[in-house]
């Protein structure tokens, strides 16, 4: 990488710039990845990063080989949500690549969030320089044989979202819209589902996140937000409403313990709302997952625990 503020470590040299000689095209990096699944938000704050690292969390259950691309320079949290902070990206000196950092279930992860100095520190970078530190991890990476990679972009329909998702176009199995049910957001999902249709990137469907919360004392669940805006959205616009996801404090408790409520909590019903997700979307790109052999792992058990579903 070119730029002096992006170091990363070289053989477990910490603070060493990488060679910006590198070897590898977008295109050689992502050779091997079956499914690039972009998850995008109209606006901040509706739980983008949460659903990206709930869906990666999802598929590696499937037993599906998963990688996150954390491209949301400007608020990198999928590290966070993995627990992987305090963890550092590593060149491979001979080969001229970077290897990802590996998260709960193997998941792979690359993240600006690795190259910067501390927690605190905000990127502050124009256009430019955000589309050449996301060319770079698109283009030298060795993400290896992956099902699926998962790329969290900025939130917004603006300059960063705009830049990333124009690199990453041609390459991209289709996009995941990531709102909550309420008036508001629903008209700037609009302008995502735009967003997509004019780079020409195929969409997946809608996630409506934080749809209800349901009180655990009385058992009455209350729609915050507004009632099943998302659905009528996809519906309008001919898209697949991939589903709901309750809101939970055990999820923010969990996502701020940096463990996925997946593992910690798998028994509750926004496990089971994000399964169902998983599922759905894997029905839809079960052509580019042939020959993935289907595992099921019940949530009950540990991850290699599973049995093979032929
Ligand atoms: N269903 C949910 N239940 C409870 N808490 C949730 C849920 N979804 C997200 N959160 C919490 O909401 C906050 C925002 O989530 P997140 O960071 O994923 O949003 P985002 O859309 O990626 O934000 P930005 O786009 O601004 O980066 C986090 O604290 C997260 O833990």
């Amino acid at each position: 990488m070119s730029n002096d503020r992006v170091h990363v470590n070289v053989q477990g040299q910490q603070g060493k710039p990488a060679p910006s000689a590198i070897k590898l095209s977008k295109t050689d990096s992502l050779k091997k990845v079956k499914m690039k699944i972009a998850v995008m938000s109209g606006k901040g704050g509706v739980g983008k990063s949460f659903v990206t690292m709930s869906l990666a969390v999802g598929f590696a259950l499937r037993g599906l080989k998963v990688g996150v691309l954390d491209a949301d320079i400007y608020g990198p949290t999928i590290p966070k949500l993995l627990g992987l902070t305090n963890t550092s990206l590593y060149l491979d000196d001979k080969r001229q690549v970077i290897i990802p950092a590996v998260g709960p279930l193997g998941i792979k992860v690359v993240s600006m969030d690795f190259l910067l100095p501390s927690e605190d520190t905000a990127v502050v970078w124009r256009g430019a320089l955000v589309a050449k530190a996301v060319d770079d991890f698109l283009s030298n990476v060795d993400w290896g044989e992956l099902d699926a990679l998962l790329i969290d972009l900025p939130p917004g329909t603006g300059d960063a979202p705009l830049t990333m998702a124009q690199m990453l176009s041609d390459q991209m199995t289709g996009s995941v819209i990531v709102t909550i049910p309420s008036d508001v957001s629903m008209r700037i999902v609009k302008k995502s589902i735009d967003f997509s249709k004019k780079l020409k990137i195929p969409i997946i469907g809608i996630v409506e996140n934080m749809c209800c919360f349901t009180c655990p004392e009385s058992g009455k669940t209350y729609n915050i937000f507004g009632r099943g805006i998302g659905e009528e959205m996809a519906k309008q616009e001919g898209l697949q409403f991939l589903g709901r996801i309750p809101m939970d404090p055990r999820i923010s408790e969990a996502n701020d313990a940096g463990v996925p409520f997946l593992l910690k909590y798998p028994d509750i019903e926004a496990a089971q709302r994000v399964l169902e997700i998983v599922d759905k979307i894997l029905e839809e790109n079960k052509d580019k997952l042939s020959g993935q052999q289907r595992k099921t792992l019940s949530l009950m058990k540990l991850p290699g625990e599973e049995e093979d579903q032929s």
